[in-house]
């Protein structure tokens, strides 16, 4: 389904892109991702397609707010039935409680409810309208990373089994990564379109980098002529080698993965290491991060396993291993 809206108040935004299976649209906070939900719900005033001009209820939507927003005064399966008319509502109501797994709490008031179950009474109702589009406001801002994966997964299932489209918008990475569909949107438009995979591959600028969470996306300059590049990085106060067809004077977004960022001794340091001190570590189950201050910026380092940080460990980053991006203007 093609989104086309136009948001003049309370600010300018133009967003025009296709929503296929579940689609995550990732912007930074403030980018105006509600607003353009709102607008498509038809609760702001805004032009677009689809939907144009219609009132909010004959929009077929099912419109899923930070929150979740259900009534506190109705009970799960009331909830659910909200928009169901007819004699068969409860029993509806119950077949779409039954399909989120929550057919055993549906006498249950929103209260006693977990945020994840809360979620998922939610999504019951939202899809209980036979929506031709799901909208989702930060459908895993309110649970705990575990619950937040059971949910996305069943949600996931769910939105695909009824073929219905789907538009996530967050600022969560973990969100991008199980999109069938990524938007990236930046200073108030829409900066680049495709698969987890493929925007992962090619970041179109530092600013989808640093929405992805890539780490060690930093600020510089270009120095130099091509073949004599250098990269200054003033956080640090260094001067890079890096391989760029980018002009002299360059402003950039820059990034290094942490794999690629090589640990030395002092004593067998290449001449343009950086010097750098221990902050801290981040272990998970399968990576192992060293957060290495390097003068004002910090820089992650993953390390080969069972490997010893000197005292006094010096960095260096491959040339090769350095992505540099032209800074926006609206950065
Ligand atoms: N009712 C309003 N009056 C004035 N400004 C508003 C109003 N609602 C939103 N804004 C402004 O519009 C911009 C976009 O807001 P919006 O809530 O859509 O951002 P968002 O991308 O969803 O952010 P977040 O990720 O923090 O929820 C923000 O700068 C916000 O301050």
């Amino acid at each position: 389904m093609r989104i086309d809206y136009r948001i003049e108040h309370p600010v300018a935004l133009h967003a025009s892109f296709e929503v296929a299976g579940f689609t995550v649209l990732l912007g930074a906070s403030g980018e105006g991702k509600t607003l353009l939900l709102s607008a498509i719900a038809g609760l702001i005033a805004a032009r677009g397609e689809p939907f144009d001009g219609l009132p909010p209820q004959q929009r077929a939507v099912g419109y899923l707010p930070q929150g979740h927003a259900l009534f506190p005064h109705l009970r799960a399966w009331e909830n659910v039935a909200f928009s169901l008319r007819g004699a068969r509502r409860r029993e509806q109501a119950m077949q779409w409680l039954e399909r989120v797994g929550m057919a055993g709490l549906a006498e249950r008031w929103p209260a006693s409810l977990s945020g994840g179950q809360q979620q998922r009474v939610a999504l019951a109702r939202a899809l209980a309208r036979r929506p031709s589009l799901l909208l989702l406001d930060e459908p895993t801002s309110a649970l705990d990373p575990v619950t937040r994966d059971e949910v996305l997964a069943e949600l996931i299932a769910e939105v695909h089994q009824a073929g219905i489209p789907a538009l996530a918008v967050s600022h969560d990475p973990a969100l991008a990564a199980v999109a069938d569909r990524l938007v990236l949107m930046h200073g108030r438009r829409i900066v680049q379109i495709g698969t987890p995979e493929a925007v992962h591959a090619q970041p179109a600028s530092g600013a989808v980098a640093r929405l992805l969470g890539l780490r060690n996306v930093q600020r510089g300059r270009i120095v130099g002529a091509p073949g004599a590049q250098r990269l200054s990085w003033p956080e640090a106060d260094a001067s890079l080698r890096v391989e760029t067809a980018l002009p002299d004077g360059t402003a950039v977004d820059w990034h290094v993965p942490p794999a690629a960022v090589r640990l030395h001794d002092p004593a067998a340091a290449p001449g343009d290491a950086i010097a750098a001190s221990f902050e801290l570590r981040q272990t998970s189950p399968h990576r192992n991060y060293l957060g290495m201050r390097c003068g004002k910026a910090r820089l992650w380092v993953e390390p080969p396993a069972g490997y010893e940080l000197p005292a006094a460990p010096m960095l260096s980053l491959p040339p090769d291993a350095i992505r540099c991006w032209p800074v926006e203007e609206h950065a």
